[in-house]
């Protein structure tokens, strides 16, 4: 089964995806630890790189994993660290084989075009994604990205933006669901970090994010919290007795 074979498989399962991310060299553990319900982890390189992992060590780690890895690497642009002296896409190039997907900020998908065709080639799960961590993201910018996802068929279209209130998870989700067609996952950052991890699963999205070793974003609850929560509200049961979004998987 390749990456992409393996994500949608998962997806059958249920109705939402569990995805802990991995920030540090401790961290790195989670990748082959016994970790109740969750399907993914995704490993944050560019806070790995600058923990002081080295790619040997990712490898190994990687080699290890129990769960479908998804990887990223943040520019301090997307809300990731400055790791100097480290050629990103040539890490990611590396990596890719032992990885089910990868994650790529939406507005450089077109520098990284050498990335996505080998992602593809190979099978992964390609997400394509919008973060904006510590300021509100203009309006006109989120929906320039909402019509611009479709334009570059992701496996998947998520928005990890920050949400000063009620009002704009509202509006953010009235635009997703009118205007993206694709698998979508979103969350917020900041104060409605982790009201937004219940919102948004009922609503449709497929993935759901927390920390296993610390907020890998401002206001990023752990995914041992947002999972109480769920669980609290039943959530999984719930949606479990209502239609699938994701009508290519089960109508
Ligand atoms: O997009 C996301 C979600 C996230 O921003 C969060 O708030 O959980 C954490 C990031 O590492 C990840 O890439």
């Amino acid at each position: 089964m390749n990456g992409k074979e393996r994500f949608q498989f998962l997806r059958r399962q249920k109705p939402f995806l569990w995805v802990g991310t991995v920030r540090t060299r401790a961290g790195l553990a989670f990748l082959d630890s016994p970790w109740p319900g969750l399907d993914c982890v995704e490993l944050r390189l560019d806070c790995l790189l600058e923990d002081g992992v080295s790619p040997q060590e990712l490898r190994r780690s990687l080699d290890r994993r129990r769960y479908a890895a998804i990887l990223t690497f943040r520019h301090p642009d997307e809300g990731g660290l400055r790791v100097r002296g480290i050629d990103r896409s040539r890490v990611l190039e590396e990596l890719i084989p032992l990885a089910e997907g990868l994650d790529l900020e939406l507005r450089y998908a077109h520098e990284q075009l050498a990335l996505v065709q080998k992602a593809q080639k190979e099978g992964k799960w390609l997400i394509f994604s919008v973060h904006e961590f510590t300021t509100p993201l203009p309006k006109d910018r989120i929906l320039d990205a909402l019509d611009t996802f479709p334009t570059v068929s992701p496996d998947c279209a998520k928005l990890a933006v920050f949400v000063e209130n009620p009002r704009e998870l509202l509006w953010l989700a009235e635009q997703i669901l009118s205007r993206l067609p694709t698998p979508w996952a979103a969350m917020a950052t900041g104060p409605w970090a982790l009201f937004s991890r219940a919102l948004f699963p009922a609503l449709g999205s497929c993935l759901v994010y927390g920390g296993l070793d610390g907020p890998a974003a401002p206001g990023q609850p752990a995914l041992a919290i947002v999972r109480n929560l769920l669980e609290h509200l039943s959530l999984e049961r719930l949606l479990e007795k209502i239609p699938h979004p994701d009508k290519t998987l089960r109508p």
